[in-house]
């Protein structure tokens, strides 16, 4: 099969979070069992240039329709690991990708409306005719959109689309000048109901609604977030439109590249090690103590990673590091805040924390550090008040990191608690479970977990042991993926 993946980010090369470890890291699984697989993206000044490999023109002047004219765009082509990426580069004014950012901006809509409709007119000018175009999260909600609407008349008739949705938070609400940009010219037809209309704001459109409604096959990152999605508020609006696609919306859970993620190769860490080598998890543990100045005890290291917002859990966040400090254990953060108020908060607390030799709060974004983080913690801890999948405590279990999570999502899927788990036997029970949101509920849970890590070191090792032998790998969720695509092909 022939398989065009269209997003916003692709790790290592564009990553803010999850999304891009999921986009390279599904591609190169459906590589792997034998498709072929091209990857669009926008050509961003700030992405890290140093992973992508033999950068070179690909098409040289592809006319973009914009609002009546047309914007000149160039395409350039190289390998990020291994994958073949095409990256486009508008040459306007607007200069939609030379923000020094990859999100953020007011114009974030009207950005990736231009950059979903430049990837389908690269994929016509340079007769690629893919069987199924992947498609993420709401910046390429337009994709299936403008196919249906617009390409589907200009020779891409045969194209289907799965569209992937990792966040139903953010959906793209924007008014009629996305429609006028990029060519869809019956406003009034488009803001209906049935199509892209946003079901509490009538003078919005909705693109992630859009992408669901104009797509053959939709997903969500894991099968519990499915259920929430469609059943609870965590749908964030769109849980009537998911019942009235319920047939062809599912979750696949996601998985991880252990190609990246793997302590037995992992090039960002001192040392590596295994399940029938996990004494050698201690080196990795004192590089980054030493690394990052903490004194050098016999204590657990409770461990965070990842954006710091209201999804994640930030105000158990904060209390978990005070909580783990006064139980004897030290802390690490790796965060970084796109929100002023939360950005300043970790920014003070680093600031009154600076001293303390049991913690360290390291705001910014460092993709290195995280491996070394991920390797020398004992615990990882993921409270978040919603979450899709969720991959630190995957990455976690492979680096036998004990996840202290939130019973919510694809966490649900993933952590079955050492002590209450009622479906799994003992010996495959992998980590520490809490539910509610409140203070107790997540002391309960470290309290547990740091108890067993100083009274019982050997049931703890145990316990991390069992959560290295889950295959969280992509070969699963990598064959769901086909057979979804398999589904779609002749509808
Ligand atoms: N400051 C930092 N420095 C270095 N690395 C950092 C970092 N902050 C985060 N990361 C890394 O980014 C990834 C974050 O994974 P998450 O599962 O938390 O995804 P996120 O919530 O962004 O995305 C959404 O998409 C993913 C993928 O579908 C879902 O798992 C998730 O539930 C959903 O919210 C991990 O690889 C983590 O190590």
């Amino acid at each position: 099969m022939y398989i065009v993946q269209i997003a916003s980010e692709c790790a290592p090369v564009i990553k803010s979070g999850g999304l891009g470890d999921v986009v390279y890291g599904l591609s190169r699984e459906l590589e792997n069992q034998g498709h072929t697989v091209e990857l669009i993206l926008p050509k961003y000044d700030c992405m890290r240039y140093d992973h992508i490999w033999g950068l070179h023109d690909a098409y040289r002047d592809l006319f973009v329709p914009w609002y009546g004219g047309a914007v000149h765009c160039s395409v350039y082509c190289g390998w990020v690991h291994g994958r073949v990426c095409f990256f486009i580069e508008p040459h306007c004014e607007d200069n939609f990708f030379n923000r020094g950012c990859y999100y953020g901006c007011s114009d974030d809509n009207m950005r990736f409306a231009f950059f979903s409709k430049a990837a389908l007119e690269f994929l016509l000018r340079s007769n690629k005719r893919p069987d199924v175009i992947h498609c993420h999260d709401w910046q390429t909600g337009l994709i299936p959109v403008l196919l249906y609407e617009i390409y589907k008349y200009n020779g891409m008739w045969n194209q289907r689309v799965c569209y992937t949705i990792h966040n139903f938070k953010h959906q793209g609400l924007a008014g009629s000048e996305v429609l006028k940009g990029t060519g869809l010219n019956q406003e009034a037809y488009y803001f209906q109901h049935d199509r892209l209309q946003d079901n509490f704001n009538p003078f919005a459109i909705n693109l992630m609604k859009g992408g669901i409604i104009y797509s053959n096959a939709v997903t969500t990152v894991s099968p519990h977030h499915a259920w929430e999605a469609h059943y609870t508020e965590v749908g964030s609006g769109l849980g009537h439109t998911l019942h009235l696609h319920q047939d062809k919306f599912t979750g696949v859970l996601n998985g991880i590249d252990y190609g990246f993620w793997n302590p037995e190769s992992d090039r960002y860490i001192p040392c590596h090690y295994s399940i029938d080598n996990f004494e050698e998890k201690q080196k990795a543990k004192q590089a980054l103590r030493s690394q990052l100045l903490l004194r050098d005890e016999n204590k657990p290291i409770v461990a965070y990673i990842g954006r710091l917002d209201q999804q994640k859990g930030v105000h158990l966040v904060h209390h978990a590091m005070y909580y783990a400090l006064s139980k004897g254990a030290q802390f690490v953060l790796l965060g970084s805040a796109t929100e002023p108020a939360i950005n300043d908060h970790f920014w003070h607390e680093k600031n009154f924390l600076n001293d303390n030799p049991d913690c360290h709060l390291e705001l910014g974004f460092n993709e290195e550090l995280s491996h070394l983080i991920y390797a020398g913690s004992d615990m990882i801890l993921v409270p978040s008040n919603y979450e899709p999948c969720g991959l630190t405590q995957m990455i976690g279990f492979k680096y036998g990191t004990v996840p202290i999570v939130r019973g919510v999502g694809g966490l649900v899927n993933t952590v079955f608690d050492r002590d209450y788990d009622q479906n799994k036997p003992p010996e495959k029970r992998n980590g520490y479970v809490f539910y509610e949101t409140d203070f107790e509920a997540v002391e309960s849970a470290m309290n547990r977990a740091i108890d067993l890590w100083y009274e019982s070191p050997k049931e703890f090792e145990q316990l991390a042991i069992q959560g290295m032998e889950y295959d969280y790998s992509w070969n699963y969720p990598g064959k769901n993926y086909v057979e979804i695509y398999e589904s779609i092909l002749h509808k």
